[in-house]
């Protein structure tokens, strides 16, 4: 779309192009006077005429309507000089009447759109004028106190804003006037010249018009061309004239066409009437195919030129020019053709976004991170993302597999997370709130601001979607994680620490009342979203995909109507319809990234982590192992933590594997191999495939690890016999609590346990119930003195009676629990796959 600025100077060229066009014309009018009295001469001007007309208003403007197409092609801005009709000063002699309009004048009748000629006039005009211009740089206002179908043929154009259902009555007119008075006076103020046109037809005015609505209309007339205001009045009353308009005269077989305003047909000094010397025949309707084609094309190009792109939401002046000490602000789309703003500071620290599922809830809040994100680099912003529904999300932020890059402002991100994942983000939002408290206290109680003039120290945005999933089930971790949103929600605003959170209806923090809410002023209702502007705040009902209400005053309404300077509805670009461009964007970002830059860490859900992959089984690979360790799989945590049960002298230094399912086999197996290439040079392995089925796993472990280690595989009567020896080694038992293995006297075992490790001997067991394992505890329990324990489909009421103590796990696919030490409140992993294919 063209700029304001650009459409303003394109009005003043063709205003100033009227100007010379009606000058023109009257040079020509002026050789035509007196009239010459022969024909032959008449022919001749006529057809002078016809030529000049088709120079001054072609096309659309003053084509004959017979000619025209849905495919001829408008003009560069509305018509100077629109055709009304045909002159003819002879029967076969024939010139285009044409009136000055936009840029100069208005055009007034006499008669009403009641006359079917008039009426027909009227709609061959306004088909005229939307078709030469530039689709939106023309906007009509119509009135038909008559039949109120004058324009029936138009109505496609109300929805595209060009043209509202004609008011039909003296109220309705009365507000199209005030409209157009408030156009008038908002565009003669300096400096807010519109940038585009408003014309207003009156096809008949309404009953009960009385001369203060007509001194009105004068009024508008007078001063509406100075401010992009043109009037085309049918049924304008006898006596005085419209100020600066063409007035047509319907007679009963033909028109007569006055003066035009400031340049008259008649040469000074002639006698009253004056006006153009011949009958003029009114254009008639024009057909109904060619309105339709003409208003279809109309709404198709407003509805492509009105759709935003994310490009709209682009800082104009170049990436990461933004400081972010005092906020943060990024256009998050367009008001009535008006960029809206929105950002993070003091004041507005944190936002709540609702809508319904498929709403365009991630559309929104792409929009927005990469607006920030082009907006303020690494240095000002850092983003953490999560979100707790299942599936990909935030993938436009992250690398792929066919693209490395990545948005260098995006620290780690977590799609599919669980509650312990957004449990152990707001534990790194804690972190480094205490750290920004302590460098303010070190600084003698310096504000965020001014802790930035000599410490990096990005504004942090944290983002988590679908929040209801962390509040669904109302238990003790719940009650733990909004008892720490509120804490870092009040204090993390200081220290430019910011939290939106996203998801359908209220989002769960609580009713109206709650204080909780009152640290999120900003709301953003997406359709659907109603639940978080106040109850009374009715702005977001019936939404439409692509927009939103954002209001900074914590969803709080105003009287119906009125503007409210804390609310906008605003329309926002779909990031995804074209991927390459946003793949485009992300690449520009990351190329500009710092030499230190580092990707993201990725947390997703639904994935299995690969011990080939783990970095700390990396490490012991290239032999840079710092110690023996059995390695579980990786934490649900921001940093994707290795989940590992140190192997060292201490007392303990066991693994128990406590589960029914495969899962605790395979954890078993992973833990025995990590531990074996995490072992300085070669160690002794005895296993004791106990179980049911788990001969065939040792057997490939055996395999396996038979290249560096000495591997002996036992039954229960080896296993006694490897458990009574002092040689140090690692003792793997599959199935503890077979039959077989519970003839093995338990004080061995509790021995081993106990005083294995100091000596070297480590025991990696795999029980499927509890209760064997709590058997082994002594009168004072402390499971942890004998072994860390790793459960997985064990429930934690189950657990009770070898911790001693409540313990809050409650087991699902793909996770798993380890306790190890004494104060431990277990961390939740995802076990290693076993197989090709996962993360
Ligand atoms: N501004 C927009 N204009 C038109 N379509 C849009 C706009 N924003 C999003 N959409 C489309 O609406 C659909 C839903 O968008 P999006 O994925 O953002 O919704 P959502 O609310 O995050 O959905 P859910 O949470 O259920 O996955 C998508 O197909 C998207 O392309």
């Amino acid at each position: 779309m063209a700029t304001p600025k650009a459409r303003a100077g394109r009005a003043a060229a063709l205003h100033r192009r009227a100007e010379a066009a009606a000058t023109a014309a009257a040079g020509i009018l002026d050789e035509i006077r007196p009239a010459p009295a022969d024909h032959h001469r008449q022919y001749e001007l006529a057809e002078r005429l016809r030529a000049a007309a088709e120079l001054a208003a072609s096309g659309w403007a003053g084509g004959p309507l017979e000619t025209l197409t849905a495919a001829t092609p408008p003009g560069d801005g509305p018509p100077p000089l629109v055709r009304v009709g045909s002159a003819a000063p002879l029967d076969d002699a024939r010139f285009p009447a044409l009136a000055p309009l936009f840029g100069s004048g208005h055009v007034s009748l006499d008669a009403d759109a009641s006359d079917p000629r008039v009426a027909g006039l009227l709609r061959a005009l306004l088909l005229r004028v939307f078709a030469a211009t530039p689709t939106g740089a023309l906007l009509a206002r119509a009135v038909d106190g008559g039949s109120g179908a004058a324009f029936a043929g138009y109505a496609t154009l109300a929805d595209a804003g060009l043209l509202p259902p004609p008011a039909t009555d003296l109220a309705g007119m009365r507000a199209v006037l005030a409209e157009a008075e408030q156009w008038v006076a908002a565009g003669t103020a300096r400096q807010r010249a519109h940038d585009r046109t408003l014309l207003l037809v009156v096809a008949a005015l309404p009953e009960g018009t009385t001369t203060a609505d007509l001194d009105r209309l004068a009024g508008l007339a007078e001063g509406g061309p100075r401010a992009g205001l043109h009037l085309v009045v049918a049924g304008w009353p006898d006596g005085g004239a419209l100020p600066r308009a063409t007035a047509i005269t319907v007679r009963t077989a033909y028109a007569l066409v006055g003066d035009p305003p400031g340049a008259g047909f008649s040469s000074p000094g002639a006698e009253p009437p004056g006006g153009l010397n011949s009958p003029v025949f009114l254009d008639e309707d024009p057909p109904a195919e060619l309105v339709a084609a003409v208003c279809a094309r109309l709404v198709r190009q407003i509805e492509d030129g009105s759709r935003l792109s994310l490009g709209d939401l682009l800082p104009a002046d170049g990436f990461w020019t933004g400081g972010s000490a005092d906020g943060l602000s990024t256009t998050v789309g367009d008001a009535a053709g008006r960029p809206v703003s929105l950002g993070f500071a003091e004041l507005t620290p944190h936002w709540l976004v609702s809508g319904r599922g498929q709403a365009g809830r991630s559309a929104f809040l792409t929009d927005a991170l990469f607006g920030l994100a082009a907006r303020y680099g690494p240095d000002e912003l850092a983003l953490y993302l999560a979100d707790l529904a299942d599936g990909e999300s935030f993938v436009e932020f992250l690398q792929t597999e066919r693209d490395r890059s990545w948005v260098p402002q995006v620290r780690a991100a977590g799609m599919a997370a669980d509650r312990e994942y957004v449990a152990d983000l707001f534990g790194e939002l804690e972190a480094e709130l205490r750290r920004r408290e302590e460098a303010s206290r070190r600084a003698g109680g310096q504000r965020y601001a001014e802790l930035r003039q000599h410490q990096p120290l990005p504004r942090i945005v944290c983002v988590i979607d679908n929040f209801p999933l962390v509040l669904r089930e109302r238990d003790r971790l719940a009650t733990d994680l909004l008892t720490r949103l509120d804490a870092l929600a009040r204090a993390g605003r200081s220290y430019g620490i910011h939290l939106v959170l996203a998801g359908e209806g209220d989002l769960g923090i609580g009713g109206p009342r709650d204080p909780l809410l009152g640290q999120f002023p900003v709301r953003v209702a997406l359709p659907g979203g109603s639940a978080v502007l106040e109850p009374a705040n009715d702005s977001a009902a019936g939404l439409p995909v692509g927009s939103a209400v954002v209001n900074t005053a914590g969803g709080l309404g105003g009287p119906r109507g009125a503007t409210r300077g804390h609310e906008r509805m605003i329309r926002f670009p779909d990031p995804y319809e074209d991927p390459d461009v946003l793949a485009g964007l992300r690449r520009r970002l990351w190329e500009a990234r710092g030499e230190s830059a580092a990707p993201p860490v990725v947390f997703a859900g639904y994935a299995r982590p690969l011990l080939a992959n783990d970095p700390r089984h990396r490490a012991a690979l290239a032999g840079r192992a710092h110690a023996p360790a059995a390695l579980l799989g990786r934490a649900v945590d921001v940093r994707r933590s290795t989940v590992a049960v140190p192997l060292g002298p201490g007392a303990g230094r066991n693994l128990a594997v406590l589960g029914r399912d495969e899962e605790a086999e395979r954890l078993l197996v992973t833990a025995v191999r990590s531990a074996a290439v995490a072992h300085p040079g070669a160690a002794r392995f005895v296993l004791a495939p106990l179980a049911n089925g788990s001969a065939e796993p040792a057997g490939v472990l055996a395999a396996e690890l038979a290249g560096r280690h000495r591997v002996e595989t036992v039954d229960a009567a080896g296993l006694r016999t490897a458990m009574a020896s002092d040689e140090p080694g690692y003792l793997v038992v599959f199935g503890l609590d077979v039959p077989d293995a519970e003839e093995l006297p338990p004080e061995l075992l509790r021995s081993l346990l106990l005083e294995g490790p100091p000596a070297g001997r480590h025991l990696l067991g795999w029980w499927r119930t509890p209760a064997p394992l709590a058997g082994l505890l002594g009168p004072e329990g402390e499971v942890d003195k004998l072994t860390a324990v790793a459960v997985t489909d064990v429930p934690g009421g189950r657990l009770e009676q070898l911790f001693d103590r409540p313990v809050w796990w409650r087991p699902r696919p793909g996770r798993a629990m380890l306790w190890d030490g004494p104060d431990e409140q277990g961390t939740i992993f995802v076990p290693f796959g076993a197989g090709e294919g996962s993360a």
